[in-house]
């Protein structure tokens, strides 16, 4: 980390006789963007205004650019850290000009002075944040978003080393919340060292450099958003079950937060044919359940095999545009083999999965969803047609919504048959 701006060590803060942040101990390296997260009532807040001087550690300091913050005086203090507060609604009737000029104040001698450069730090931030056109309306009067653009304005004014925003895309559209993220960002790469309270976690883990997560006053993890945002800690801080996995666009880390409970108490191995997405709700579904989920071939960056990745599943895949070599034909058979049933999802046929579908005909038990006419989705012809009709006469046709019922009972029905198939080996023998 280059050296720290901001230096929290054993922080404990109370409140109103409670104990709300306790042992929290955080650097903010100068020139980063530091996400703080975490659910309702973790502490975020608290932090944020332990950081500005605002309120004043029971135990442990903080310190910013080497200054114990709390023990400087509220001028002194303002000119190190400027705060973009959550509550964008403001009552006070000043215009824009003047709400941005008030983050001066910590500047201006005793007698109130107005020198050159507090005018131009003035004209600075109105230029950055874009808010000239705005400059003589009534801060009442201005959009959620263009306040927001205001109120770091206000803080650009203050030309403070750090910014702390508090909640600062809350009530936001999702062009505003960008557009403030991204300036932020770019405050960042200009020097500025920001630490943001961010509830939207997918919006933190793809601006910030770090993330703090604080759960009940305490930090549970620090570091880079991909060391942080993992399904253990989310479940832990948030008890949330979710799916951490990468933005297929932007890379970043991406945390899906998921309705249904996690694992149930289903057994058994379920084999997944699919590519194209035609199997991630099957995917996921399944796995929820409780079964022991296998998945492919598919090619390497399908959707279906994302989707199996952050689900922890068993992936057979090849590289894109190949088709299945016979390593791949042999993880395959061999899953199939061990499945208590294999589902085919609606997928695409073409010369690439005709060996999956092949394979798939052999299972024992054998789910085949069918939305849309094989006529639509047959790319190979006469001989996937063959394989097809293998498929549909040995396999229970369902419908996409109807696939966990139709595996269960397929896999329920195991035990009978097992035990059938068991009578007949041994009157056979
Ligand atoms: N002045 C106070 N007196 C007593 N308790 C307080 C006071 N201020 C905050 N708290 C409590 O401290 C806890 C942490 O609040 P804080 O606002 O820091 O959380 P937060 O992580 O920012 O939450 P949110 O995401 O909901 O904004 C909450 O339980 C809150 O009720």
């Amino acid at each position: 980390m280059t050296d720290p701006l901001v230096r929290a060590s054993d922080l404990r803060i109370d409140l109103g006789g409670t104990t709300i942040l306790d042992g929290v101990s955080v650097d903010v390296g100068s020139g980063t963007f530091v996400g703080l997260i975490g659910p309702n009532g973790a502490g975020k807040t608290t932090l944020l205004r332990a950081f500005s001087g605002a309120l004043s550690p029971t135990r442990g300091h903080v310190e910013v650019a080497g200054e114990r913050i709390d023990r400087l005086g509220s001028k002194a203090a303002s000119r190190l850290a400027a705060t973009v507060p959550q509550d964008t609604s403001v009552s006070f009737d000043f215009d824009v000009r003047e709400t941005i000029r008030m983050g001066r104040t910590p500047h201006l001698s005793r007698f109130g002075g107005w020198d050159d450069e507090d005018a131009s730090a003035v004209e600075r931030a109105i230029a950055r944040t874009e808010v000239a056109e705005l400059a003589d309306r009534a801060v009442t009067d201005v959009s959620g978003g263009e306040r927001q653009r205001v109120l770091i304005a206000r803080a650009l004014a203050q030309a403070t080393p750090l910014l702390l925003l508090d909640e600062p895309t809350a009530s936001l559209d999702i062009n505003h919340q960008v557009r403030t993220l991204e300036l932020v960002s770019e405050l960042v790469a200009e020097g500025k060292t920001a630490v943001a309270a961010i509830h939207d976690l997918n919006l933190a883990a793809h601006y910030c450099d770090e993330l703090v997560l604080l759960s009940e006053g305490r930090v549970v993890a620090t570091g880079p958003p991909e060391a942080v945002l993992t399904e253990d800690n989310l479940d832990g801080a948030f008890g949330a079950n979710a799916v951490v996995s990468r933005h297929p666009v932007t890379g970043s880390v991406y945390v899906t937060a998921l309705p249904e409970a996690r694992a149930g108490d289903a057994e058994g191995r379920v084999h997944v044919v699919g590519g194209g997405g035609t199997a991630a709700r099957h995917l996921y579904l399944l796995s929820a359940a409780g079964y022991d989920v296998s998945v492919g071939a598919l090619n390497e960056g399908d959707t279906d095999t994302e989707t199996a990745r952050s689900l922890g599943l068993d992936a057979v895949t090849v590289p894109p545009f190949s088709s299945l070599d016979s390593a791949a034909r042999d993880a395959v058979a061999s899953r199939v083999e061990r499945a208590d049933c294999v589902v085919v999802a609606d997928v695409e046929i073409g010369r690439g999965n005709l060996a999956n579908l092949r394979a798939a005909a052999e299972a024992d038990r054998l789910v085949v969803v069918e939305q849309r006419p094989f006529a639509e989705r047959n790319y190979a012809g006469e001989e996937a047609a063959r394989v097809y009709d293998r498929l549909r006469s040995r396999g229970t046709v369902v419908d996409a919504g109807d696939v966990l019922a139709a595996v269960t009972a397929e896999v329920e029905g195991e035990t009978t048959g097992t035990e059938g198939l068991g009578q007949s080996e041994s009157s056979a023998t």
